[in-house]
């Protein structure tokens, strides 16, 4: 597999701090890839050095196949970035403010056209930004990393202050990139449910390290049904399950009986029915994504 982006053991350390830890990122191309963690787990940092904008301790980093070391302006030409809050002229137009951004990266003048289309301003072009919303803001601040019609697109928390009606607006302007223009993506976020609608692959990161890395499908297959039973015996219900060859998880209170299918549920019961075990409740666990990633984080955090 071809990555657009490949860090190899990238760590970065503030003083005695390790803010980035050993990191192995995989972005492939076309992906929409959900960069997710708390705040300070180290995006911001990851998404400085992806961008040359910070050394790494050690580790490397290449993307499209090329070391950001050796080749940093090249790769620089291909990527476009929206890392904090735009900065613009409040007192010149949308079209105004591309105008002055197109100039330094030496983009061609019909660009502005397009990408105030493509992050629906064209109606506003030649209206005053310090009039505009957060939310359209932030879009021309996504037009301006989209001037030099990027490959991969690097965005840092784009939706951070927005209100609903912004944040799907960003949503949906993200979601065409890959199909429409052929780029890669590359967003971070503190937020599941943002990415969850978005990420076609996730990394969630805490503390610093990668502690998971793959297709949002991979995901939420750990959100799948569990059943708990609460038994007047755990231990006994738990050993005669066992000697009939029927794993359970046990936990505190529960025994958790996980990809089960009815009629398996159903057997167990009766099983355990015949054994003398009263049963007292069955109950489906239905994780939720947010769950997932509540309990990733904290694990972490224990360990
Ligand atoms: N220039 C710096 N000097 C010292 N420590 C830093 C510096 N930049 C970041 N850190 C520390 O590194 C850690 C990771 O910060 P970082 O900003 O990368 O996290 P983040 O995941 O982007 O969080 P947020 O969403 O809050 O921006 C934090 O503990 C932060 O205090």
């Amino acid at each position: 597999m071809k990555y657009v982006v490949e860090t190899k053991n990238l760590t970065k350390s503030f003083g005695k701090e390790q803010a980035v830890q050993s990191l192995d990122m995989k972005i492939a191309k076309g992906e929409i890839y959900g960069f997710l963690g708390p705040n300070g787990a180290g995006k911001t940092t990851t998404i400085r050095m992806l961008l040359g904008l910070m050394k790494p301790t050690s580790g490397s980093i290449q993307v499209f196949q090329q070391d950001l070391k050796k080749s940093r302006i090249s790769i620089l030409s291909k990527v476009g970035s929206l890392v904090e809050n735009p900065s613009y002229y409040p007192h010149l137009t949308a079209r105004e403010n591309l105008e002055a951004w197109r100039k330094i990266l030496g983009a061609p003048k019909s660009r502005i056209t397009d990408v105030l289309a493509i992050v629906r301003l064209s109606d506003v072009a030649n209206k005053k930004v310090k009039g505009f919303s957060l939310g359209m803001k932030q879009r021309l601040g996504i037009a301006a990393a989209l001037l030099n019609n990027p490959e991969l697109l690097i965005l840092d928390e784009p939706t951070n202050g927005l209100d609903p009606s912004g944040i799907i607006e960003i949503r949906e302007l993200i979601k065409q990139l890959p199909q429409s223009h052929g780029m890669t993506v590359l967003i971070s976020s503190h937020l599941l449910s943002e990415i969850d609608q978005l990420a076609t692959t996730v990394g969630v990161l805490t503390k610093g390290k990668l502690i998971f890395q793959d297709s949002i499908e991979a995901m939420r297959k750990l959100a799948k049904q569990n059943i708990s039973l609460r038994v007047s015996d755990q231990d006994e219900a738990h050993r005669l399950l066992l000697a009939k060859g029927i794993q359970t998880d046990y936990q505190k209170d529960r025994l958790i009986l996980s990809e089960f299918t009815d009629e398996e549920i159903a057997n167990a019961i009766q099983f355990l029915v015949q054994k003398q075990i009263a049963i007292y409740r069955v109950e489906e666990e239905k994780r939720s994504l947010e769950d997932i990633f509540l309990q990733m984080t904290r694990e972490d955090q224990v360990g």
